[in-house]
C-alpha cells in the first residue's frame, strides 16, 4: 500500500484529485461538506456523530464510504437526504444549502435532487404495488415535472429496461428476489432525474454474488446518466469495486483510497490502488489503524520535517519510561531528562513515498 499525505493548499505537492480537496471548500463538488458537526442528545448526554467532517464529491463520481459501525456513516446520508439537519458546519449538495433549507426546499430537495436507496426494502418499494406501478409513482407525484401520460410510462419502462428488471414490471415486491427488489429500488430512486443517488447499505441484505449485481446495476446508471453517486456499506465487495472509497473514523474523513487499472507495457491491465490520508485545514490527519498497531503508535509520536515528507516515529522516551517503571517497580523513575536525543526508530508506514519505488500505487 502506498501512502501519500496530501496538503490542502492548492497546488502543493502531492495534490491531486480526492483527498486533497476536502475541507478546502474549492472544486465546487457536487456533494461539498465542510467541518460538519451533528450532536445528539439523549437522556442528558451528547454523542457527536460527526466531529468536523470534510467531504468533497464531484459531479458524475461513485464514491463508497466505509467504516466501523458507529463511524457516523448513516448520520452523514441521512443529513445528505435532508431528513435531518446537521448542527454546525457547511453541507450543499448540488448547489442546495442544507442548513438553510426551508419546509417547502425541503420536499422539494428529497423529491428531484437526491434519490435514496436504502438497506430495508420495505423502505424502498411499497409492496401493494407492482415494480412499474412502484417506478411511477414519484414520476406522478412530482408536479413540477408534469409529463404527460404516454411519457411517465416510458420513463418508467426505460428505466427498468437499464436495471435489467423489465421482467419483472408487473410483480410486487414479495413476488421478486433481494436483487430484483434492490434493482426496481434504484429505478424508484432515478424516477425523477435526481443529479445526487444516496445509497445507504444498499446490499446489507444480499449474497456475495447478488450483492456485485446490485453494485454493477448502480455503477451502470451511474455511468449512463451522469448521477453523482455515494454508497454506504460494510461490503468490501462494494467498496473494492468503485474507483474511489472514503473511510470515516469517529465522525470524520480518515482516508481515502483510489483505484485505476493501467495498461503495462505487455498490454496487460494492472490494478492499482492508492490510499492517502486526509489532512484537514487545521493540519490534523488520523493514522491508518494498522500502521499505528504495527508500530505501537499512541499517547504521543516524534515528528520530524524532511525535506519532501513528514517522519513519524514512536515517541522513544516513553516506552524508554514505561520499560523502566516495570523493571523497578517505581512509576517514572528513569525518565529520560528534556532534551535528551533519541535515536529515532523507524519511521510510521515504514516508507518514504517519494523515494519509494512504488510511490506510484500498490498492485493488487
Ligand atoms: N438519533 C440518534 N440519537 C442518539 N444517538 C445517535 C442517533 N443516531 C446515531 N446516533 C449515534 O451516533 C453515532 C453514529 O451513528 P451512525 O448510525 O451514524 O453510525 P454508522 O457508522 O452508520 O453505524 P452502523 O454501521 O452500525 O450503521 C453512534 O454512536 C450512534 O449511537
Amino acid at each position: 500500500m502506498t501512502t501519500v499525505i496530501e496538503l490542502d493548499d492548492d497546488g502543493a505537492p502531492g495534490a491531486s484529485r480526492g483527498a486533497s480537496e476536502d475541507g478546502t471548500g474549492r472544486g465546487g463538488g457536487e456533494i461539498l461538506c465542510r467541518d460538519l458537526v451533528r450532536i445528539f442528545a439523549t437522556d442528558g448526554v451528547e454523542v457527536q456523530a460527526l466531529q468536523g467532517l470534510n467531504l468533497t464529491v464531484e459531479p458524475g463520481e461513485i464514491v463508497a464510504v466505509v467504516g466501523a459501525s458507529g463511524s457516523g456513516k448513516s448520520t452523514l446520508l441521512t443529513i445528505l437526504s435532508g431528513l435531518d439537519t446537521p448542527t454546525g458546519g457547511t453541507a450543499t449538495v448540488a448547489g442546495t444549502d442544507l442548513l438553510a433549507m426551508g419546509p417547502k426546499e425541503r420536499v422539494a430537495y428529497q423529491r428531484h435532487t437526491v434519490g435514496f436507496v436504502w438497506q430495508q426494502t420495505s423502505r424502498n418499494l411499497l409492496p401493494y404495488l407492482t415494480a412499474r406501478e412502484n417506478v411511477l409513482l414519484p414520476l406522478e407525484l412530482a408536479a413540477r415535472s408534469r409529463r404527460e401520460r404516454g411519457a411517465r410510462n416510458r420513463r418508467a419502462g426505460d428505466l427498468l429496461d437499464l436495471l435489467e428488471v423489465a421482467d419483472v414490471a408487473g410483480r410486487r415486491p414479495h413476488e421478486m428476489s433481494g436483487g430484483q427488489q434492490q434493482r426496481v429500488a434504484i429505478a424508484v430512486a432515478m424516477a425523477n432525474s435526481p443529479r445526487v443517488l444516496l445509497a445507504d447499505e444498499p446490499t446489507g441484505e444480499l449474497d456475495e454474488a447478488t450483492s456485485v449485481e446490485v453494485l454493477e446495476a448502480m455503477r451502470g446508471v451511474n455511468r449512463e446518466t451522469g448521477v453523482t453517486t455515494l454508497v454506504v456499506t460494510h461490503d468490501p465487495a462494494v467498496s473494492e469495486h468503485v474507483a474511489r472509497t472514503v473511510r470515516i473514523r469517529d465522525g470524520r474523513t480518515s482516508t481515502e483510497t483510489l483505484r485505476r487499472t493501467e495498461t503495462d507495457e505487455h498490454g496487460r491491465a494492472r490494478h492499482i490502488s492508492e490510499e492517502f490520508a486526509v489532512l484537514d485545514r487545521v493540519g490534523r490527519l488520523q493514522l491508518p489503524e494498522d500502521f499505528m498497531q504495527s508500530l505501537d503508535l499512541r499517547d504521543r509520536v516524534r515528528l520530524a520535517l524532511e525535506e519532501d515528507h513528514v517522519g513519524v516515529w514512536p515517541d522513544a522516551t516513553t516506552r524508554a519510561t514505561e520499560t523502566a517503571s516495570r523493571d523497578s517497580g517505581a512509576p517514572g523513575c528513569a525518565t529520560p531528562g528534556p532534551g535528551r536525543e533519541v535515536e529515532p526508530e523507524q519511521p510510521a508506514g515504514g516508507h518514504d513515498p517519494a523515494g519509494s519505488d512504488d510511490a506510484e500505487g500498490s498492485e493488487r
